[in-house]
């Protein structure tokens, strides 16, 4: 089955598309004839041998099985990134000899099925009738992902001084130290407590307030360049230091101390500086926390739920929270993985607390929505996985066929980062769209959110495959955003979209750049063509011409291209040939586009903006 032949691929994904637009044009000039499915090559979808609720394989992007590579001699560590991190996407696969030749020894022994707590398809057979006539290909090999030992950049470049790429916190503070000539080494938290406090954010019980960063025009980071920038970050998690009691900042002034002594001292160039210290502070702590104390304040821990995992993260449901857990700093590999380091994490908070600004809590702001993954809170937690989420984690185990490591290898001292988030619900992948007005209104508030975050923080996902769009049903007929002062409404026939995963996300907010260099990964960009995500990384190369650091707001137009094409190829749900065909008219217009931004001044969006609430 397939048109591989002698090992060598056949982009049959450009097949494809010729025999769309073969169709098209087909359908142009017989426009009464009825349509038949897009694809011009068939192969029968593998559907899970052990597949207990039916559902197909590839609706989880957990399922390694079916997956084969088009380089079969480079099995690199991205495979399984990618696996779990839904980066896998659209490719003509007809290479099924070499499915048996890719698969992890550890991944054969575990049965491929949902990743995502499985929901009954409404219709189901029509969903297998779709794999099988449209769902044509088999996943070639899953895209590349970026390595993790590359860390966020940021966005201060000067030709006299060399600045590595690949940064961590503490050499960029260094070297900024360096170019200003500031007064003198940051040697302790205790230090930099002693900032000037910025209005609007609290300390030590929570972590994350709410009232503190507002746009870049109405930056609270307050940084202004060197030091400042890497100083102020902390600040930014200090704000309203006033009402800090002193006791409380003793508690994290004693514990800084011991930490910095005993526990994690790091030095460069002669100064004391640790950025898991610069981690406790942000997330408001003296010391680590132990991971039951943070999941007892959202729930019983006995009703802990694994609700999915990723290359790094276990995410469990805490209530009506979702605690994600990162191992970091440890030696021990995680899934095949080198561990995240505290000053990855640290970057990748302020992001996601920068993006927690555009709900509007703090009033009111002229770009904002929900659209993005609310970070509730985050924490520090050292020691092992605790018999309840162990439990959880066995549980899932069972249900779907976990790909991570078993937690309780984890070492005594095992440092983690919980990120504590909203439910954000099932990730596009394995989500079961209904109908062409749900696809539809995906697109807009996706298309709207990231216009919203293009004018706060000249944002960029820069990621945004179907495992980090995150779906769910709710009673609500718009969901609101503000743009540039405008108020929209998208009509969401029930959808509710949430922007999960700003790892590779650029930001801009307002005094600092952070992106991630994503030329220090150059597999990013090989994997296999007519793979429409590896595609993505590529086109985003060529627009960026690999300057990660610039504002390049196409990006988010390139992922919205991919999303069409998901809708197009891999989905399926209630649609005419006239929706299909809108789809495609949108993906070609969108190349015409720059920006989000001047994307939602498309007409395929008219009729789902409202002016008011329904
Ligand atoms: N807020 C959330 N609501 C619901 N489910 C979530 C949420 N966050 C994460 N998940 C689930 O956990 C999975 C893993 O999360 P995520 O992708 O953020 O982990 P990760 O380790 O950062 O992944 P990777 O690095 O592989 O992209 C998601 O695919 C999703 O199923």
């Amino acid at each position: 089955m397939g048109t591989r032949t002698g090992g060598s691929s056949i982009d049959l994904w450009s097949e494809l598309i010729a025999a769309e637009e073969e169709e098209e044009n087909r359908h142009q000039s017989q426009p009464q004839q009825q349509q038949e499915p897009q694809i011009a090559v068939v192969y029968g979808r593998k559907i899970a041998e052990n597949s207990h609720k039916n559902i197909p394989k590839r609706l989880s992007n957990s399922s390694n099985e079916n997956r084969v590579s088009l380089v079969p001699t480079k099995r690199v560590s991205w495979n399984r990134s990618l696996s779990t991190r839904g980066r896998t996407s659209i490719a003509v696969a007809a290479c099924v000899d070499y499915q048996h030749q890719q698969r992890k020894p550890k991944r054969k022994t575990k049965p491929a099925i949902p990743r995502a707590k499985p929901v009954q398809p409404p219709n189901y057979k029509k969903e297998q009738a779709y794999f099988q006539e449209v769902d044509s290909f088999e996943l070639l090999e899953e895209s590349p992902s970026p390595k993790k030992s590359g860390t966020w950049a940021m966005g201060i470049q000067r030709d006299d001084v060399a600045i590595p790429h690949v940064s961590t916190v503490l050499k960029k503070w260094l070297i900024s130290k360096k170019l200003h000539r500031s007064s003198g080494p940051l040697g302790s938290l205790s230090r930099i407590l002693e900032t000037p406090a910025l209005p609007g954010e609290f300390i030590c019980n929570d972590g994350i307030g709410y009232s503190g960063l507002k746009t870049p025009v109405e930056a609270s980071l307050q940084i202004h360049s060197g030091l400042q920038t890497a100083q102020n970050k902390l600040n930014s998690s200090f704000i309203k230091k006033d009402a800090v009691g002193d006791e409380c900042r003793e508690d994290i002034e004693v514990a800084v101390g011991k930490l910095s002594l005993t526990s994690r001292p790091d030095s460069l160039d002669g100064h004391q500086w640790d950025p898991f210290l610069a981690l406790l502070a942000v997330c408001g702590q003296p010391t680590p926390s132990m991971l039951l104390d943070v999941f007892s304040k959202y729930c019983d821990p006995e009703s802990i739920i694994k609700v999915g995992e990723g290359t790094y993260g276990e995410a469990f449901a805490a209530g009506k929270a979702v605690c994600k857990i990162v191992p970091i700093d440890g030696d021990l590999r995680v899934n095949g993985e080198v561990q995240k380091r505290s000053e990855e994490l640290l970057e990748e908070a302020i992001l996601s607390r920068t993006l927690n600004h555009l709900r509007g809590r703090d009033g009111h702001v002229s770009n904002s929505c929900t659209t993005f993954i609310e970070t509730i809170e985050l924490k520090v937690c050292q020691g092992p996985y605790d018999a309840a989420l162990i439990r959880a984690w066995e549980e899932w185990d069972t249900k779907h066929g976990s790909e991570n490591d078993h937690p309780k290898e984890f070492p005594q001292k095992q440092c983690y980062v919980v990120f504590v988030q909203e439910y954000g619900g099932q990730d596009l992948e394995s989500f079961v769209l209904l109908n062409f007005n749900e696809a539809r209104s995906l697109l807009a508030q996706v298309t709207v959110a990231l216009a919203v975050a293009e004018s706060a923080y000249e944002f960029e996902h820069r990621d945004l495959h179907w495992g980090n769009i995150l779906l769910s049903r709710k009673d609500s007929a718009t969901v609101q955003f503000s743009i540039e002062g405008r108020q929209i409404f998208i009509r969401t026939f029930g959808l509710w979209v949430s922007i999960i995963d700003f790892t590779l996300s650029r930001i801009n907010t307002g005094e600092d750049i952070l992106f991630l260099d994503l030329s220090l990964d150059p597999e990013l960009f090989e994997g296999p063509k007519g793979d429409k995500q590896s595609d993505t990384y590529r086109k985003m190369k060529e627009v960026t011409e690999e300057c990660w650091e610039g504002s390049f707001p196409k990006t988010n137009v390139l992922w919205l291209q991919y999303l069409v094409d998901i809708l197009l190829l891999k989905k399926s749900y209630d649609r005419t040939s006239k929706d299909e065909r809108e789809l495609r008219s949108l993906k070609k217009r969108l190349n015409g586009y720059n920006s989000a931004r001047a994307a939602t001044s498309d007409p395929f969006f008219g009729d789902l903006f409202v002016s008011h609430a329904m």
